[in-house]
């Protein structure tokens, strides 16, 4: 699924009607039409039904009177309400108003009426089955308030169902912020293509079901304008799993050495590298302190290395010989954040270099040290290095606050990807994939049951056995993880709910995962 800001979407819309020669009428009938293919699958109107369609002055409106106009031909009861006079449309929604005069006869303007003015003459409606918002799309360009806010207010509090047209009124589709009020929809029909923040937070919580709408975009508008961003979903996954050579051996399919599980945080790397191991990586083996070999042995198929003693000083000679063992390098999960951390991190960033994955207590010692996070900069010149932050470690790795970064997780992402020239794996409920020479990947697979403890370590050893499926497109081996790690999840809920999604379960779950799409 390709993602667009407004701005691109507003853009493939004017070079379709300028440059191709699309009527700009024929794309309002298209997106009416497809919501309403939408509205009669999802919701089911009874015969005759009253549908409420409140209108804003801008071209979503001119889509809402354009569905409004077909619903009345099936034999609906459409209530069309317009925020203004319909003198304030453009031509194309203008046209479709025309044709709404002459069939609809439950119409209403609230032209001139003030914000309980608009609540007062919407609350006198009788009720609606459904209510459709065409009342702002992706000409949103400041926060709803007074009289629109009065609208979406309205449209909140009804039993009825909300039905969105491009987006629900009031998001920012770019960042998925709310600009001061937004309405709550059951389903989203959305024009074109879906709008990046649709599938950020907190947008998905209004959003509802998004059905994309094909309008007649054409792929070289598309391309020529360029998506920003896919989503990462089951179908993007399709074909990405290469099929595995007959001749491999475990030696071929890589050796991951994992640095941290220090304790007390011992599971920490066992978890990492358990990803690791059902991510397929050949020879595993977790660089740890005494404690976290013990915890690492439970797992037989791991071969835990002591790199750092009884007293939590570092062995380098030890983590030197871990290093020539190894193809990828997961640092950071249990690490720790002492002087033997630091050491450590400082070693792995200067040793020969080898694609490398930073995690956790790894990104807060770079977030502290300039010169490590410098050594990293060096590192990520040479060799594939993903950084995983979560919006806590990216607000520290960008000296800014977390409220910060969420209010725009795109644009943090791309902030620290000015900085180093690493794949960011930006981990959240809508986990964001960027690397410098690629789109933006939005993940869409996963769900509340991964909000624990452990889920991100497993995460750093999958995508490092990712980087060895997939050399030389680092991009798309930290996406495909991320992907499979969310699917694996869904898997896991689906089998043992909500609140025992651990970890483990998720580990339970890639085999499945890998086995649907497996060449
Ligand atoms: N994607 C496509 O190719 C197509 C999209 N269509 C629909 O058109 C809208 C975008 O239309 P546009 O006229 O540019 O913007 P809006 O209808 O969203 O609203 C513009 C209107 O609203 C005012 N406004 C902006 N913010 C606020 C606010 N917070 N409060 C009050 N008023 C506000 C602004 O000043 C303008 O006057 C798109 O979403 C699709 O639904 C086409 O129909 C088909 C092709
Ligand atoms: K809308």
């Amino acid at each position: 699924m390709h993602l667009v800001t407004p701005e691109s979407m507003r853009e493939m819309d004017r070079r379709t009607i300028e440059a191709i020669g699309v009527p700009a009428e024929v794309l309002m009938e298209r997106a009416a039409r497809g919501a309403l293919d939408v509205l009669l699958t999802h919701f089911r109107p009874s015969p005759g039904a009253r549908i409420g369609v409140l209108c804003g002055m801008g071209n979503n409106g001119g889509d809402g009177v354009a569905l409004a106009t077909m619903l009345d031909h099936l034999g609906y009861h459409p209530v069309l309400v317009l925020m203004g006079t319909p003198e304030r449309f453009g031509p194309e929604a203008q046209r479709f108003h025309k044709v709404a005069e002459n069939l609809i006869g439950d119409r209403h303007q609230l032209n001139g009426l003030d914000a309980a003015g608009v609540r007062h003459a919407l609350s006198s409606l009788p009720p609606c089955q459904l209510w459709c918002d065409a009342l702002l799309g992706t000409g949103l360009d400041r926060p709803v308030e007074g009289r629109f806010a009065s609208a979406v207010k309205f449209l909140n509090e009804q039993p009825a169902p909300v039905f969105a047209l491009d987006t629900p009124s009031g998001l920012d589709g770019r960042t998925g912020q709310v600009l001061g009020i937004c309405t709550q929809a059951e389903v989203t029909a959305t024009f074109g293509f879906p709008k990046i923040g649709q599938l950020l937070d907190p947008a998905r919580g209004f959003i509802g079901m998004l059905c994309p709408i094909d309008i007649g975009i054409p792929a070289r508008v598309r391309d020529a304008v360029g998506v920003e961003a896919f989503a990462l979903d089951a179908d993007w996954l399709k074909g990405k799993i290469p099929a595995r050579p007959t001749h491999a051996h475990k030696g071929s399919v890589g050796k991951v050495a994992l640095i941290g599980g220090r304790a007390p945080t011992t599971g920490a790397l066992t978890m990492a590298a358990r990803g690791a191991l059902l991510g397929g990586a050949g020879l595993i083996f977790p660089g740890t302190d005494p404690q976290g070999a013990l915890s690492a042995r439970t797992i037989a198929e791991l071969m835990p290395r002591p790199i750092f003693g009884d007293a939590g000083e570092l062995h380098a000679d030890a983590l030197s010989q871990l290093l020539d063992k190894s193809d990828t390098l997961v640092i950071g999960p249990g690490l720790g954040t002492d002087q033997a951390a630091r050491q450590a991190l400082r070693h792995c960033l200067t040793a020969t270099p080898r694609p490398t994955v930073i995690d956790a207590d790894a990104l807060t010692l770079l977030a502290q040290n300039r010169d490590l996070f410098q050594a990293a900069c060096d590192l990520a010149a040479c060799v594939p290095v993903v950084l995983t932050p979560h919006p806590g470690e990216l607000a520290r790795l960008l000296d800014r606050s977390v409220d910060e970064v969420l209010s725009d997780t795109v644009a943090a992402t791309r902030e620290l990807l000015a900085r180093i020239s690493a794949v960011i794996v930006h981990k959240s409920a809508a986990t964001v994939v960027a690397a410098s020479d690629s789109p933006l990947g939005l993940n869409r697979t996963g769900n509340p049951g991964m909000a624990t403890g452990g889920m991100g370590d497993v995460l750093s050893g999958l995508i490092a056995a990712s980087l060895n499926d997939h050399p030389d497109n680092p991009w798309q081996a930290a996406a495909i993880a991320v992907c499979v790690h969310g699917l694996a999840g869904d898997a896991a809920r689906k089998k043992v709910g909500t609140r025992a999604t651990t970890p483990g379960a998720l580990l339970d779950e890639l085999g499945g995962v890998w086995r649907r799409f497996e060449a």
